[in-house]
């Protein structure tokens, strides 16, 4: 008699863990900044007066594809995820969801969030969604294990979404598209270097070849976090310039005194070359990106 709830219970338990696998199976935590950014490049192609429809259609459609991206990157990594111990106990190296179901899961995201931009706001955004499910699924993936020039080519999956989100309401990519691209692009530096760095022993465990695994003195490390950090406070700067009559000279001064907090926080990480000022660097990394969301929001169309 008492064997009946507590059955329901436990079903509902496992349900509610399966549910929650799948979640993690697409890396939420990061998709929530990528969104933004795709929001904020759709909101910088319409010069502020976004057509509403379309910008939430590019969320939703990136969201599917990022979201199928790195459940597949995760089926192909499973015996690298399990000698890890940051991601030993992600659902599939741990045995909670299968290689094939996941697959199957990440191909349904994927076919349907390819579809759904295709349908809702054309063939450009599509078509770039699509050559960064590539890039980041078939060419980053395994080129982790082979050199550390894997960052950037992952940099450059991670930066696309911004002209997915630019091309959703505006075709033509003008110097702003490209800066926008720029600015995601260099910031993954400073960001992923602070992280290869504190996480160097999972990665040598694992085989990859991160910059601060094949050059332990962290040196290689710091001079891509330094050269990143000062390649995006210049290109920070570029979408003030003649935005409307004139220089937007506030964004500019803004912009570059974010562009100095990175270059001061990569600097420090260079030079110490410790787990303290890379968990700064770190840090520094996730509170700028936002913040220079906001001010490309706030500032270029109010001078
Ligand atoms: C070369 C490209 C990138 C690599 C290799 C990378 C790698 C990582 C890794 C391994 C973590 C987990 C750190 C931890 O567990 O402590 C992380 C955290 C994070 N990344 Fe990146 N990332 C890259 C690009 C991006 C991009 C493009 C975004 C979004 C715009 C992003 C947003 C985040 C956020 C918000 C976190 C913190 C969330 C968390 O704690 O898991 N990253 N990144
Ligand atoms: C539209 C579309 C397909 C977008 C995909 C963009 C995307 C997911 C960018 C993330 C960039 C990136 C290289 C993250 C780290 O992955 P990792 O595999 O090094 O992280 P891990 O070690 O935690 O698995």
């Amino acid at each position: 008699m008492s064997s009946g709830p507590a059955t329901l219970t436990d079903r509902k338990a496992r349900v509610k863990q399966q549910l929650s696998d799948y979640l993690e199976l697409t890396k939420p935590k990061i998709a929530v900044l990528l969104l933004v950014c795709v929001a904020i490049a759709a909101y910088c192609a319409s010069n502020g007066q976004p057509d509403v429809a379309r910008l939430i259609h590019v969320i939703v459609g990136t969201a599917l594809v990022a979201a199928s991206s790195c459940v597949w990157n995760q089926c192909l990594e499973v015996h690298v995820d399990r000698r890890m111990n940051r991601t030993a106990q992600r659902p599939i190296p741990s045995g909670r969801l299968s290689r094939y179901a996941s697959a199957l899961f990440g191909t349904l995201l994927g076919s349907v969030g390819i579809s759904y931009l295709l349908a809702t706001v054309g063939v450009m955004p599509a078509l770039i969604g699509a050559l960064t499910w590539i890039l980041y699924v078939f060419i980053y993936t395994p080129m982790k294990q082979v050199t550390p020039w894997n960052t950037t080519v992952g940099a450059i999956a991670g930066a696309l979404p911004m002209l997915m989100g630019w091309l959703a309401v505006n075709p033509v990519l003008d110097l702003k598209a490209v800066a926008l691209f720029a600015i995601l692009f260099f910031w993954q530096f400073p960001h992923f270097m602070a992280i290869a760095w504190l996480y160097r022993e999972d990665y040598a465990q694992g085989g990859m070849k991160m910059w601060s695994v094949v050059d332990g003195s962290g040196t290689k490390a710091g001079i891509q976090a330094v050269s990143g950090a000062m390649a995006l406070l210049l290109v920070s700067v570029v979408p003030g310039i003649g935005q409307v009559a004139m220089p937007n000279v506030f964004y500019m001064l803004l912009s570059l005194l974010g562009g100095v907090f990175m270059l001061v926080a990569s600097w420090r990480f260079f030079t110490s070359r410790d787990d303290r000022t890379a968990r700064q660097l770190l840090f520094a990394s996730l509170i700028y990106l936002p913040c220079q969301l906001a001010l490309l929001v706030i500032l270029p169309s109010s001078v």
